[in-house]
C-alpha cells in the first residue's frame, strides 16, 4: 500500500524541525478587527431537550420554536437529552485521544491510500499551494454497514471497533429524531427529509486531533468551511474550545456544554429546507499549549437521491433557490478545491 507523502502534524511536532512553510497562512487583511488567535464573543445558541421535540405538549411546541429560531439563523443547536449517556460520550473521548497517542507504526495500519479519504492522515492535499490545516484525523465510513472498510477500524485501542459501532447505532436513533423535528419545525409532514434523505444514507465519523501549536496567530486547526452533508453530529473537546462559527460576517465561538451534542445545519439541510435553515461558515483555531480533539459525524444522503427544496416550503412568496443536486459530495470537492463556496454550484 502506498503510503501518504506528507507527515501528519504529530511527526512534524516530533520531528521537531519547526514549523513548515506549508501550514502559514496568508493573511487575508482582516486579522485586524478579528485575529485568528484573539478573543472572540461566544455565540447564543440555545440547549434543544430531544426528548421534547416529538412530544405533542405545550413545553414541546416550545422547543421546535427554540429549534426554529437557532437553525434559522445560527444553523447550530446544542442537543440535550438525545438518549446517549455521558459515561458513553467520555469513552468515546477517551479513545479517540487513546489513538492518537499510539506509536506511529500502529496509527499508520489505518493509513489513508494516496487520494481517498477514509482513514488515518494529515490534512488532505487536494491542490498545489494548499495551505495545510494543523490537524490529523481518522476519517471512517461506519453506515451502512455493507459499506465499512474494516481495515481502516483501528484494532487498538482495545474496544475501539465495538464502541464505534455502538455509537453509530445510538447516533442513528438520534439522527432520526432530529429530521423529524426539524420537518415539525417548519409544518412538515415527519418524513419530509427523511424520505429524501434516503434509506441509504451514510455516516462518516471523522475523529480530529489538533496538537499544540507555536503559531495560532498564524496557523489553522480547520480553515473556513460549510459542511458538504445534511447535518452533522459533534462532540467538541469537553475543556480546550476552538470551534468558531461565522455570522453576519463576524466570528463566534461555540460554547462548551457538558453532555450535549452539537449539531449543525449542512449545505444539503439547507437546500431541502429552500435555505430557510443555515449551513453555517465555521472554522478551529489552533492552541499554543494545549490539544484539542473532536469528532465529528457527517450524516449524509444516498448517492442515488436527488436533493431539492421540499415541495412544502416552496410558494410564490418563497420561490425555490436552489437546483436539484445528486452527488453533492463530489461536487463539494470540486468547489472547495477552487476556494469556493460549493453551495454557489447549488443556487438557481
Ligand atoms: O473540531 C471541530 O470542532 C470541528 C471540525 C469540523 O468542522 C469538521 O470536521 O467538519
Ligand atoms: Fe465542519
Amino acid at each position: 500500500m502506498e503510503k501518504p507523502k506528507f507527515k501528519t502534524v504529530q511527526e512534524v511536532v516530533a520531528a521537531g524541525v519547526g514549523l513548515p512553510d506549508r501550514y502559514l497562512q496568508a493573511s487575508t487583511g482582516d486579522e485586524e478587527s478579528q485575529p485568528l488567535n484573539g478573543p472572540v464573543p461566544e455565540m447564543d445558541i440555545p440547549a434543544i431537550d430531544l426528548s421534547l421535540l416529538l412530544s405533542a405538549s405545550e413545553d414541546g411546541r416550545e422547543e421546535l420554536t427554540k429549534l426554529h429560531s437557532a437553525l434559522s439563523t445560527w444553523g447550530v443547536v446544542q442537543v440535550m437529552n438525545h438518549g446517549i449517556t455521558e459515561a458513553f460520550l467520555d469513552k468515546i473521548y477517551k479513545l479517540t485521544k487513546e489513538f492518537f497517542a499510539l506509536p506511529t507504526e500502529q496509527k499508520q495500519k489505518c493509513a489513508r491510500d494516496i487520494g481517498s479519504m477514509q482513514g488515518y492522515g494529515n490534512d488532505m492535499i487536494l491542490w498545489e499551494d494548499q495551505v495545510l490545516d494543523w490537524i490529523d484525523r481518522l476519517y471512517i465510513t461506519t453506515y451502512p454497514e455493507d459499506q465499512r472498510k474494516l481495515k481502516f477500524w483501528p484494532e487498538l485501542p482495545i474496544g475501539f471497533r465495538e464502541t464505534l459501532d455502538e455509537y453509530t447505532m445510538k447516533q442513528r436513533v438520534v439522527v432520526e429524531k432530529f429530521f423529524k423535528a426539524m420537518a415539525r419545525s417548519l409544518g412538515l409532514e415527519e418524513n419530509s427529509f427523511l424520505d429524501m434523505y434516503g434509506e441509504s444514507a451514510t455516516m462518516d465519523t471523522r475523529f480530529n486531533l489538533y496538537p499544540p501549536c507555536p503559531r495560532p496567530d498564524k496557523v489553522i486547526g480547520v480553515k473556513p468551511h460549510a459542511d458538504g452533508s445534511a447535518f452533522t453530529l459533534l462532540l467538541p473537546d469537553k475543556d480546550v474550545e476552538g470551534l468558531q462559527f461565522l455570522k453576519d460576517g463576524k466570528w463566534y465561538k461555540a460554547p462548551i456544554v457538558n453532555d450535549t451534542i452539537l449539531i449543525n445545519v449542512g449545505d444539503q439541510m439547507e437546500i431541502m429546507s429552500n435555505g430557510i435553515y443555515k449551513s453555517p461558515v465555521h472554522r478551529v483555531v489552533t492552541n499554543k499549549e494545549k490539544e484539542r480533539v473532536s469528532v465529528a459525524t457527517f450524516c449524509v444522503p444516498g448517492e442515488e437521491k436527488e436533493i431539492q427544496p421540499v415541495e412544502g416550503l416552496v410558494s410564490e412568496a418563497r420561490p425555490r433557490l436552489y437546483k436539484t443536486v445528486k452527488k453533492y459530495v463530489e461536487l463539494y470537492f470540486q468547489y472547495y478545491q477552487q476556494g469556493r463556496r460549493p453551495m454557489e454550484a447549488a443556487l438557481i
